[in-house]
């Protein structure tokens, strides 16, 4: 679990964060959503330490990030997975080099332990026939499939993800994030996405969080954010005529749903 107690971060004398508090649960997918410039980057930068932030706290499992030594903020680092947008792998590795690399950086784990997790990993994210391949030689689906490989093979109790979707087809988006919502579950792992990405928000949404200028506007579930009437949300979330359309359709759907749940009970 990750608690972030009204963080504030300036640049410059302007507060681009302004005072965000909100609670990740372990083994959820958490998503941040908001529009450009609204400041979903760098409130991941701050959750990740990469900017320090002006006030407030941020506790990992109860653990104050900021009031930490430096050994246990590396082995802290030690503990978060990272997707980041695009994949950033490396381009002269093969995949299985690529899925290793973290655990030869961060571990002292023999050649045979490594690459017993590797294949471990690469079963569960099923990439097949791919290790000796490199990331140029496979499609955007399975370099996202090595990214998330990559980023949990050391366990982590956290994981960050930056618009993992940007670059694919709408399919394999949402096996894409159907993979990391299974992972998170089943390893019980603390997941943040910061998505741009409808379909994620309402396929996968299980706390999202949305930020306008700075400030939390809005939280709630994916069943949560269909039935809001917080106009900032509707705006930006239904600010498409398909995605109105299919607003209507599930609130319609839903009120069909709840009419017939209370017909039923009252001829119990
Ligand atoms: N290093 C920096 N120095 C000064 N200002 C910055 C810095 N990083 C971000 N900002 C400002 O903070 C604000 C929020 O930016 P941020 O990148 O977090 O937005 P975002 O919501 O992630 O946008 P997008 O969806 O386009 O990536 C912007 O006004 C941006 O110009």
């Amino acid at each position: 679990m990750i608690e972030v107690q009204d963080i504030v971060k300036s640049f410059d004398g302007t507060q681009v964060l302004k005072g965000i508090s909100t609670v990740f649960e372990t083994g959820k997918t958490n998503l941040i959503i908001g529009q450009s410039g609204s400041g979903k980057t760098v409130f991941l930068k701050t959750l990740l330490g990469i900017h320090r932030h002006d006030s407030g706290r941020i506790l990992f499992d109860g653990r104050v990030y900021s009031s930490l030594s430096k050994t246990e903020k590396r082995d802290l680092r030690t503990e978060i997975g990272m997707v980041f947008q695009g994949s950033a792998l490396f381009d002269s590795m093969t995949v299985e080099e690529n899925i290793a690399f973290p655990l030869r950086m961060f571990t002292n784990k023999s050649n045979k332990e490594i690459m017993l997790r590797v294949n471990e990993v690469i079963d569960r994210v099923k990439l097949i026939d791919a290790n000796k391949k490199k990331p140029a030689e496979i499609s955007g689906g399975m370099q996202k499939r090595v990214a998330i490989a990559r980023a949990i093979v050391n366990n982590p109790k956290y994981l960050f993800c930056d618009e993992p979707n940007s670059g694919l087809d709408p399919k394999t988006a949402i096996v894409i994030d159907n993979l990391i919502q299974e992972i998170t579950h089943e390893y019980g792992i603390t997941t943040i996405i910061n998505t741009h990405d409808m379909n994620s928000v309402l396929e996968i949404g299980e706390h999202i969080i949305f930020l306008k200028n700075g400030v939390l506007a809005w939280s709630g579930n994916h069943k949560e954010i269909i039935h809001t009437d917080n106009e900032d949300v509707v705006d930006f979330v239904y600010s498409s005529d398909l995605f109105n359309m299919v607003r209507d359709a599930i609130r319609h759907m839903d009120k069909k749903k709840t009419k017939k749940e209370l017909k039923n009970r009252e001829q119990e």
